[in-house]
């Protein structure tokens, strides 16, 4: 943080943040709307019947990894472009001094689009699907868990259960997530920053050799951090916005 500071000021902090506040409606819709349909189509009840007959562990496991896995394919541009961003480490423009590779989100894309065609903004994607597939599937499950330990059979878990349910999911999918979030990470920075890589396994077997195992929980207590808040705040509104329009 210190450094990021120093280097960046204040506005080093938010870089890359235009994009996946524009991608995170539309990711997160994808994510709770298949994840839904799924369950409906898996387990023939609706959301408000499924509190008298909760889904079993397994039907909500393959749900969340089904919405994991088309999520997935939505995030891939706009995760590419927020990676690219955060990694533009060079201080504020000083007169004289070289421009940024990427000028902004729209000016990254149209490079990338340019240099690769459109399968270059997809780089990473398949890291990303490895990513979110079973740790979305972990989410749903840690959230359904708590809330049926903290809730009477047949009620609808309050807005603290779901709060804290929805926090605790957030954090055990990060957990899980972390090791192939960084291999993604250096997917989407190959031949950049980073040195081209032969496939993912190339990727993760010389980072473990060259920076031994810690490596694959880099971000871990940043990412965890931040997971509580934003997925508390997530499953309130999901819930609340079934129960509105349900
Ligand atoms: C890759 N993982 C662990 C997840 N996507 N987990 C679910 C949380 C999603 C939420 N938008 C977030 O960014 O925390």
């Amino acid at each position: 943080m210190v450094k990021t500071y120093r280097h960046e000021s204040l506005l080093g902090f938010f870089k890359g943040m235009s994009f996946p506040i524009a991608s995170i409606a539309v990711v997160n819709s994808v994510l709770f709307g298949v994840y839904s349909n799924a369950l409906l189509a898996l387990t023939a009840t609706s959301h408000q019947e499924r509190r008298a007959q909760p889904p079993s562990y397994t039907h909500v496991f393959i749900a969340g990894c089904t919405g994991g896995f088309l999520q997935a394919y939505c995030l891939a541009p706009f995760d590419l472009i927020k990676v690219r961003l955060q990694n533009q480490t060079e201080p504020r423009a000083k007169p004289g001094s070289p421009p940024p590779r990427y000028r902004g989100p729209m000016h990254c894309a149209a490079s990338i689009f340019q240099a690769e065609g459109p399968r270059g903004l997809f780089r990473g994607a398949w890291a990303l699907t490895l990513r979110d597939t079973p740790t979305l599937g972990i989410y749903f499950v840690t959230y359904e868990w708590l809330c049926r330990q903290f809730t009477p059979d047949g009620q609808t878990p309050s807005s603290g259960t779901v709060l804290v349910a929805g926090g605790f999911a957030g954090i055990t999918s990060w957990v899980a997530a972390t090791p192939l979030d960084v291999i993604k990470s250096r997917m989407q920075m190959a031949g950049l920053k980073q040195r081209a890589y032969g496939g993912l396994l190339d990727c993760m077997v010389s980072s473990a050799r060259q920076e031994g195992l810690g490596v694959f929980f880099r971000g871990l207590t940043i990412n965890s951090a931040r997971a509580f808040p934003v997925n508390a705040v997530t499953f309130l509104s999901y819930e609340h916005l079934l129960l509105s329009w349900g």
